[in-house]
């Protein structure tokens, strides 16, 4: 016999004989084979067929376990994950399974420990020697003299009404006795030991939690019912909820329909960590059937999550990010994508790039479950799909309780600095809300998309601005520490006394990024309790997390953050938002700029007056009259989405159709560019003026690495599928040339 294995490298499936030893083997399960000379893989069966093939091949070595790895739902998921994504099953792999599921190994030894081996619990019955009640009675009488021996099998007799003759098992930890004892009775036949696998997954009672659902609002109520409505008809549906409406309490009650139908639930955000208030509210009803998954889990306890689903039979609700997409969810029942227009849905790097979101609707689909995608700026593709009749579509448009939506004031920035209205980096509008909120004992967050200090540094004499050295970007200054360094490679150095080029002015700090935000509003405001929150304060999860229940608590007057502080949270005593700088966020080179712009600020602004009417917020912009910053002060959702159809649809963009990025990488500028020139002539043969470029990215150096990117488009009503095939055709050739071979190509369908 011989089977296609899937092994965890970019490469593959394999085809290897199949020895002996392997009698009940099937596709999904696990087996142990060799790739090169030395190294070991667990791999996954593919497919096995009877008929040699064409050349020669190697045997595959041990099953690893005696079921299955994977549903045939995770099967069929990454077969199309792998052809949709333009990517191999072996890259689905890496990222799929824990690490501790898939060995891999230069020797045995190695293989084997770093082998999952699940955790056993030891047991203990009644042992050949004690068949029935008269033996037991037998044996009793016999242990007279044995004490210990006989207290022992008293107290395991004691927890059954027949004394355990009918085959009853209990812990071994249950009985209290030595092992001396114990092992004697082991001797003598009483007892039996054996090992049972370790119940995982209850991280809590079950019947303690149970907090009931909360009674719905009209409003909700109404939303929900059209939700199963859609339901009934649509395999998927898009929520559009306002911020604060009360979506995760419609999800609650639309999980508990699911579990209570004894199906099981995947309930997916974009981060975890942003989610220690909702994780905390699902426990409240859940209690233990939920389970966490994300990638600070250790991997043992990945592990043992994917094999406790694997084995279960529907009921489990999983709360993940995106990869908790990859876990076997056997009687699955219902997918929730929270904020789905999030950007971390999508993996960019490496592959596979997938977006979870998509992948989430594709499995619904596919296995007769629901998805259920919300947002209160739903991306504009989700948002065409639900409006065009493909996706059901349910609006909540008010607020829960006392809510109301903020009040958002423009605030020009130049206007302000040229009348004087401005101090160190707040207009004066902005200044005096902050006051009055302080003032009143409320809350104040601020947004700046830029952590550091100084975001770039600048002569001021001859222009001379401070660069990586390996890769395409100004290097930041951070006060803290006192070193300029680069956010994409780690590259720092000191900051130059005088300046390299002209040797002249001691170089100026430009810009302002969080750090100098923090400086600024202290000096403003000597005696507000200032917290911030990035990615250098909140290196770790848990410093994130006490930062954010430091100001839950109200111990801090002042939040200042980067976009950590634009998901989801809920602050009781937040009355202000201030947005420092909007236009860092309008002039990126991107179609989707403003798509995102509208959503990063509507969410920020989203997270004032969420309990209470009085929420504010303050945008400052030197664009007071740029669309987009008018759309996000009326909430007009609608308008950004119809204004960004024009455009799109004038240039072919998504919803219009489809694009495939096709990313080259090397050292070599001269290769790379004699690479990219022929690839994309190739592709024009085929494709034609649906190619662009090659041109590189806004980024195009990153660690020593030039890049450069061609961009297929492919119009609605043509196949991408096929597109895609000629696509591979041409990468295959390029990895056979003999002088491009040696440039990185990869694919990137959808790009975010
Ligand atoms: N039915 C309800 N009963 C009691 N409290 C509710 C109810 N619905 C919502 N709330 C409360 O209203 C607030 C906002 O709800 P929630 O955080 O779910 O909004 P959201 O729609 O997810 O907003 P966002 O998109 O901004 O994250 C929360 O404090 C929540 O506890
Ligand atoms: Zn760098």
């Amino acid at each position: 016999m011989y089977a296609d294995i899937v092994v965890p490298v970019a490469r593959g499936p394999f085809t290897f004989r199949i020895g002996e030893g392997a009698a009940g083997i099937c596709p999904g399960m696990g087996i142990e084979v060799r790739l090169g000379a030395r190294k070991r893989y667990m791999g996954i069966v593919w497919r096995l067929y009877d008929r040699p093939p064409g050349f020669a091949t190697k045997t595959a070595g041990r099953l690893m376990g005696d079921a299955p790895l994977l549903t045939p739902a995770q099967m069929e998921l990454w077969k199309w994950m792998a052809e949709y994504y333009m990517c191999t099953l072996g890259d689905v792999m890496r990222f799929a399974m824990p690490a501790a599921l898939k060995p891999a190994g230069l020797t045995e030894e190695e293989f084997r420990r770093v082998e999952y081996r699940p955790a056993t619990v030891r047991y203990v019955k009644l042992g050949p020697s004690v068949a029935d009640a008269q033996a037991l009675h037998v044996a009793l009488e016999g242990l007279h003299r044995a004490k210990a021996q006989q207290a022992a099998l008293l107290a395991f007799c004691a927890a059954f009404p027949d004394g355990g003759v009918g085959g009853g098992e209990l812990p071994r930890s249950a009985l209290s006795a030595p092992s001396v004892v114990l092992n004697k009775l082991e001797e003598k036949g009483i007892f039996s030991f054996f090992d049972r696998e370790a119940a995982v997954g209850a991280e809590m009672p079950f019947d303690r939690a149970q907090v009931p659902l909360a009674p719905l609002s009209p409003a909700q109520t109404d939303a929900l019912e059209e939700v199963r409505r859609e339901f009934v008809s649509q395999d998927c549906v898009l929520l559009y909820g306002v911020t604060g409406s009360g979506k995760t309490e419609l999800y609650m009650h639309l999980m508990a329909d699911a579990l209570a139908r004894g199906k099981s639930v995947l309930y997916m955000m974009p981060e975890i960590a942003m989610t220690s208030q909702l994780v905390a509210r699902v426990r409240s009803v859940f209690g233990s059937r939920v389970t966490l998954y994300h990638s600070r889990l250790g991997e043992r306890r990945r592990a043992e999550i994917y094999r406790r689903l694997l084995a279960s039979g529907g009921g489990e609700l999983v709360l993940g990010v995106r990869s908790a997409l990859f876990l076997p969810l056997p009687s699955f029942g219902l997918v929730i994508v929270d904020e789905e227009h999030d950007q971390s849905y999508k993996q960019a790097e490496p592959a596979p790039r997938y977006n979870a979101r998509d992948c989430a609707v594709w499995m619904a689909r596919r296995s007769g479950a629901k998805c259920l995608l919300a947002s209160a700026t739903p991306s504009i593709e989700s948002y065409v799909n639900a409006t065009g009749g493909k996706y059901g579509f349910v609006t909540l448009a008010e607020r829960y309780g006392d809510g109301r939506l903020p009040r958002i004031a423009v605030s020009d920035s130049l206007r302000a600095f040229k009348r004087g209205e401005r101090r160190l980096h707040f207009d004066k509008a902005l200044l005096d809300r902050m006051a009055a909120t302080l003032g009143s004992g409320r809350q104040v967050m601020l947004f700046q998309n830029r952590r550091g200090f100084a975001p770039w540094v600048e002569c001021t004499q001859c222009g001379w601005v401070a660069h990586c050295p390996r890769c395409s970007v100004t290097l930041t200054y951070h006060k803290l520490g006192d070193r300029m360094k680069c956010h994409l490679c780690g590259y720092s150095s000191a900051l130059p006394a005088a300046c390299p080029r002209c040797g002249t002015l001691a170089p100026g700090l430009m810009g302002f990024g969080t750090e100098k935000v923090e400086e600024e509003v202290a000096s403003l405001f000597p005696t507000a309790r200032i917290l911030r929150l990035d990615r250098d304060t909140a290196a770790s999860p848990a410093r994130y997390e006490r930062i954010v229940a430091d100001f839950e608590r109200g111990e801090a007057d002042v939040l200042v953050g980067t976009q950590m502080v634009t998901k989801g949270f809920d602050f009781p005593k937040l009355g202000l938002v201030g947005i420092l700088h909007a236009d860092n966020l309008l002039n990126y080179p991107d179609f989707r700029a403003s798509e995102r712009a509208y959503q990063t600020m509507t969410q920020v602004a989203g997270r004032a007056g969420r309990t209470d009417a009085g929420g504010e917020v303050v945008i400052q912009t030197m664009q007071p009259d740029h669309p987009v910053v008018r759309q996000v002060q009326s909430f007009d959702y609608e308008g950004m989405v119809r204004s960004q159809l024009v455009e799109r649809s004038a240039f072919g963009y998504p919803p219009y159709g489809k694009l495939v990025v096709v990313n080259l990488r090397h050292r070599d500028e001269r290769l790379l560019g004699a690479a990219a020139a022929w690839v994309a002539a190739r592709m024009r043969t085929l494709f034609g003026e649906r190619v662009y470029g090659p041109h590189p990215p806004v980024v195009d150096k990153i660690g020593g690495e030039n890049y450069l990117e061609i961009l297929l488009k492919i119009e609605n009503g043509r196949s991408p599928a096929r597109a895609k095939e000629l696509l591979a055709e041409i990468l295959k050739e390029a990895a056979g040339h003999g002088e491009y071979r040696r440039v990185f190509i990869f694919c990137d369908v959808d790009p975010q």
